[in-house]
């Protein structure tokens, strides 16, 4: 009797899953076409036209491509991605799962646990992802991201050099190379996750460059976020103000300056080809405070202080880390924009600020309470989930760099330059490579 019930539970599991398959691949491509053709996007009587599908079950995604009319673009379709997503996702569908055969009790309530188990429906949870290369390719993953990703030694493994983790999709694991874009931006309401990536990427790249990497911590939320990495030998400043802030930059400014000087002498043409393995990062958060100083001429220097360090500091060893949970146009400074290629973008407000960071709308859709998922854009667009790092294991990872010296309230404030920095010689020494 019982296996006969497992046998036809079985048999019906197997259809089940089938017919879910069979009939969500043509819902979805059908429910595509149909809302690309509801948002707009066509042009006169031409629309966007399937042109092959793909099921990938080990990922379980589907990949169909589409050829879209002319004078469309991959951004038109990216700027709807909150419409797709709704539009895939509304309403439950019957999922048969197997394993609920096995936990039948053979009762007089038999039947009902059978009827309860072919009947059960879930809420959808599907995923988009979208690229063009000639046709328009949409994923669509059956399951979304994990909602969590926790950063733990595992994952520390997978970084090397002057990465940090950024996180996961749905398929694999992402890395920004400082190496590679020396300059990020990152962008998101309060409460997303925009410190919680700071403090991942600053304690990575203590644990895996304690010796060549340097910091200056621009903290205008109080400094508190930054605190516990003051007394870490590899941080040259945490400003909390508008002096201290000011005397950050300059004092960056004359090094950057002396570096200059420095590598036109030598012949040098970047950092790499000096042989120096230093990376100074220099991280701003919230860059919002600096347009916001009440003086007009600090407010000014600042800005243009920092969009010196986007414009030259990248081949002379300087990284940018600027984030910001109001982008808009006057809060980044024109050379950051201008000279940075990659964001990290949680989720916006709305899309005239998603437009301010990614060139396009498209971050306000991004799920409403879902902290750490964010779009990570180069050269290309990936939806990630960032790393959530505890403090605790913060602690762990920078207590051999601590310097227990204990710093006097001169020393977290901005380092001076010396008389030789200031001079024509610049005599900072560096390790050759
Ligand atoms: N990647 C993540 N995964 C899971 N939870 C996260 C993640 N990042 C942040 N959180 C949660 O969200 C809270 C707020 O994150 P965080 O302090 O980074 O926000 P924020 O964007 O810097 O906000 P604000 O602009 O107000 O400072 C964290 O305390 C943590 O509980």
């Amino acid at each position: 009797m019982l296996f006969e019930i497992l046998t036809t539970g079985s048999m019906l599991g197997v259809l089940g899953t089938s017919y879910y398959y069979k009939t969500n691949l043509n819902n979805d491509a059908d429910k595509i076409l149909k809302i690309a053709e509801n948002c707009g996007l066509y042009k006169k009587d031409e629309k966007i036209r399937l042109y092959r599908r793909n099921f990938n079950k080990e990922k379980k995604f589907t990949e169909y491509a589409f050829k879209i009319p002319l004078g469309l673009e991959l951004k038109d379709f990216q700027d709807k991605y909150g419409k797709f997503k709704d539009g895939l996702n509304n309403r439950s569908v019957r999922r048969i799962i197997l394993k609920d055969f096995k936990n039948l009790k053979l009762d007089r309530t038999l039947p009902m646990q059978i009827q309860a188990i072919l009947n059960n429906r879930v809420r959808q949870n599907k995923e988009i992802e979208m690229e063009y290369d000639g046709m328009l390719i949409m994923r669509v993953y059956d399951e979304g991201m994990p909602a969590e990703m926790h950063y733990d030694d595992e994952l520390l493994k997978k970084v090397k050099g002057w990465e940090v983790p950024i996180g996961v999709t749905f398929k694999e694991f992402v890395i920004h190379d400082f190496e590679g874009l020396q300059m990020l931006v990152i962008a998101g309401m309060t409460r997303y996750g925009k410190t919680v990536f700071l403090k991942n990427a600053i304690t990575t790249l203590i644990n895996n460059q304690p010796e060549n990497v340097k910091f200056t911590l621009i903290d205008l939320k109080g400094g508190l976020a930054f605190s516990r990495f003051m007394a870490c030998k590899q941080v040259n400043t945490v400003a909390k103000n508008c002096p201290e802030t000011l005397a950050a930059l300059e004092a960056i400014h004359r090094e950057l300056l002396a570096r200059q000087e420095h590598f036109l002498a030598n012949g040098w043409e970047d950092i790499g080809e000096a042989g120096w393995k230093e990376r100074h990062f220099v991280v701003i958060d919230e860059g919002a405070e600096i347009a916001g100083f009440e003086d007009r001429e600090e407010r000014l220097r600042a800005t243009h202080l920092i969009g010196e360090i986007a414009r030259i500091g990248a081949g002379l060893g300087y990284r940018l880390i600027f984030a910001t949970q109001y982008p808009t146009a006057d809060v980044f400074p024109r050379q950051v924009k201008a000279n940075t290629s990659a964001a990290l973008c949680f989720k916006l407000k709305n899309s005239t600020q998603s437009l301010v960071v990614l060139d396009r709308a498209g971050a306000e859709d991004l799920p409403v309470g879902l902290k750490g998922r964010a779009i990570y854009q180069t050269d290309r667009e990936q939806l990630v989930q960032t790393p959530f790092i505890k403090n605790s294991f913060i602690d762990i990872k920078i207590k051999p760099h601590i310097n227990f010296r204990a710093r006097s309230e001169g020393t977290s404030a901005p380092f001076k330059a010396t008389k030789e920095e200031e001079g024509g010689s610049y005599i900072t020494k560096f390790e050759k490579a």
